[in-house]
């Protein structure tokens, strides 16, 4: 049997139709305005300024505008938070991404903890991440929040599954068990302190690579029938767990490229446009 694709480019394609008639009808409503996603870029690495730039795209294809703002990586904490203060106070700016990492002399945590929870649309602050974790409204992080979107797209029964969780960091590996916990499965974080990592992995119903190394998490640990979600994106195409072995075993797997990266810069978006609503009036 082969496995389900957890095709997430193609359900953030559709979702950006959803949107896009969202964006219109917001602009017809209130004379033009529309959703405006500020993005930070901080530095010059590669990597960070092609996620930034495919960020932009994705509002320009909804019919959103983007407000770009690149930094040098010599700023300081206090530059930083000065920016980002001036955007929480820009009535035009409906959502702030501040692109991770920032250079180590910045303090990343409380620059995102700057961040207005009403324009949080990244999911990254403390406040958001607690209000979320208790079950309130909060915008979601979002590379887990575009997990979740994907599984409940595709109907992946969560509820009473043991789910998975390898990686624990602020904007991935928390907050999915986080989501997950509240989507009632029964949650196992594991990380690089981790004794037996295999045999928890091979007890898991949904696992959840996000470790950030390439294909750190073999296929053999991996049980028949399992859902897997891989988070990880190296260069060459490849995540954080073998997957080849496990396409024709497993019940359903994001493939990568176009599973979970897509559903990532999608729920930005989407909850660019919630905010943009709310703030504008949908
Ligand atoms: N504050 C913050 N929020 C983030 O959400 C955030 C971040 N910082 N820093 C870096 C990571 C990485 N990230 C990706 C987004 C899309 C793809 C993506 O769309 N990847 C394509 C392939 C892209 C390619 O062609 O290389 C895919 O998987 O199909 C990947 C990675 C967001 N991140």
């Amino acid at each position: 049997m082969s496995a389900l694709v957890l095709d997430g480019k193609a359900l953030a394609k559709k979702t950006e139709e959803e949107l896009s008639t969202r964006v219109a009808a917001l602009k017809e409503k209130s004379g033009g305005q529309t959703p405006i996603l500020a993005t930070i870029l901080v530095g010059d690495d590669p990597a960070s300024a092609t996620y930034v730039r495919m960020k932009g795209n994705a509002c320009r294809r909804v019919g959103m505008d983007s407000m770009q703002v690149e930094l040098p990586s010599s700023i300081t904490t206090e530059e930083l938070l000065a920016k980002i203060e001036e955007l929480n106070a820009n009535p035009n700016v409906h959502g702030i991404l501040l692109q991770h990492p920032v250079p180590e002399q910045v303090d990343e945590r409380a620059c995102f903890d700057a961040i207005e929870l009403d324009k949080d649309v990244d999911g990254v602050t403390c406040l958001g991440f607690g209000r979320m974790a208790m079950g309130e409204e909060a915008y979601g992080c979002a590379t887990p929040k575009g997990i979740m979107r994907l599984l409940e797209a595709y109907e992946i029964d969560i509820a009473g599954k043991h789910a998975v969780v390898v990686g624990r960091s602020p904007i991935l590996g928390k907050p999915m068990a986080a989501m997950l916990l509240n989507a009632n499965a029964t949650v196992t974080i594991c990380h690089s302190r981790t004794r037996d990592l295999a045999e928890h992995i091979g007890r898991a119903d949904i696992v959840i690579g996000a470790v950030g190394r390439p294909e750190f998490i073999k296929a053999e640990w991996i049980r028949d029938d399992a859902v897997v979600v891989d988070a990880g994106y190296h260069p060459g195409g490849i995540g954080d767990i073998e997957l080849e072995p496990l396409k024709d075993r497993v019940a359903a797997y994001t493939p990568v490229p176009g599973g979970v990266g897509p559903m990532t810069i999608n729920t930005l978006i989407y909850q660019s446009v919630d905010s943009g609503e709310r703030k504008i009036g949908g």
